[in-house]
């Protein structure tokens, strides 16, 4: 029985993080100033805390200016609104970055709608969808873009293969499917009423997994030879007591057998997550000073 390869999303972010360390400094140096980011957090999510610190971090090391914002779980939406304005109106800030899930009372929609598309590093804005809808250049979310450069450094070219998205969300599925169909994969998104759903994902080149339920892909599910993006970051009772575990939404034991490569969780797609968001910032900022793209990224 061969093994598939296991994709180190870890060491490509590494290199993806190096590259905008780069820019940052020759942005530093001709602009007279650091690309900023500015990260909001509402409540206490724990999960959301450790990214934002995460991001924080990554932020400082890259050579970037990091604004952190964090609002308790009961701020209004009348509040949280000014925020978003007053960071949209700061010369300081290029991107803007609003933690996930935000409580229930808060309206996320309009809260993302409120940023100033050339901030949206995480392109969730209406601007950013449509653009990426038709193609134009623009801000790409974080998840889905980070999926996208691991696939095209492992498969090249990915003209003609068939590719199945398990879920619609708005942060992966839907713009994870849009990359795809834009670097012409043949392009099915498949969610939680799909008919048949191991039959549809048997057909599949490629395989993202971005559907939030532990192991529910089964290797058998699985065609033979198939790359697999393996999205999910789900929390589970770990076999010592009182202790969790992340596993993601394939079934890694029963797939490996069947793929040619898959993305460990943890160390896959998360650590391009953070990666991409420098990325975009890096990007912003270059939108907002009128200079050109930065290459290589
Ligand atoms: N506004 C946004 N909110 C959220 C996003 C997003 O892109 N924009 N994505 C996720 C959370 N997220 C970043 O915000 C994120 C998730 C996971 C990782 C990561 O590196 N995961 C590690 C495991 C970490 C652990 O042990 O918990 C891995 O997979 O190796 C980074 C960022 C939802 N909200």
């Amino acid at each position: 029985m061969t093994l598939g390869k296991e994709i180190d999303g870890k060491a490509f972010a590494a290199k993806v993080q190096d590259k905008v360390a780069e820019g940052v400094a020759a942005f530093t140096a001709s602009q007279g100033r650091k690309p900023g980011l500015a990260v909001v957090l509402v409540g206490e999510d724990p999960a959301s805390a450790v990214y934002v610190r995460s991001k924080h971090k990554m932020t400082l090391k890259l050579g970037m200016e990091s604004f952190e914002f964090k609002r308790p779980a009961n701020i209004s939406q009348e509040e949280l609104m000014e925020l978003v304005e007053e960071l949209n109106g700061d010369p300081r800030v290029d991107g803007i970055l609003v933690q996930l899930p935000l409580p229930k009372h808060l309206d996320e929609q309009a809260v993302v709608e409120l940023i100033n598309p050339d901030k949206d590093v995480d392109g969730l804005t209406p601007i950013s969808t449509g653009r990426l809808a038709l193609g134009l250049p623009g801000l790409v979310p974080c998840t889905p873009l980070g999926s996208l450069m691991l696939l095209q450094d492992e498969l090249g070219d990915l003209s003609g293969k068939n590719a199945v998205v398990v879920g619609r969300s708005i942060l992966v599925g839907k713009p994870m499917a849009q990359l795809l169909l834009n670097a012409n994969c043949t392009v099915t998104i498949a969610h939680s009423r799909t008919q048949d759903l191991a039959g549809v994902i048997h057909q599949a080149d490629i395989v993202v997994a971005a559907i939030g339920r532990p192991e529910m892909i089964k290797g058998a599910w699985i065609k033979p030879g198939a790359t697999v993006i393996d999205v999910g970051i789900n929390r589970v009772p770990a076999e010592e007591e009182g202790k969790t575990r992340i596993v993601g939404d394939v079934d890694t034991a029963s797939a490996i057998s069947h793929v040619a490569a898959i993305t460990p969780v943890p160390g896959g797609v998360g650590p391009m997550t953070i990666a991409v968001l420098m990325r975009n910032t890096l990007f912003a900022a270059h939108l907002r000073a009128g200079l050109p793209a930065p290459l290589g990224l």
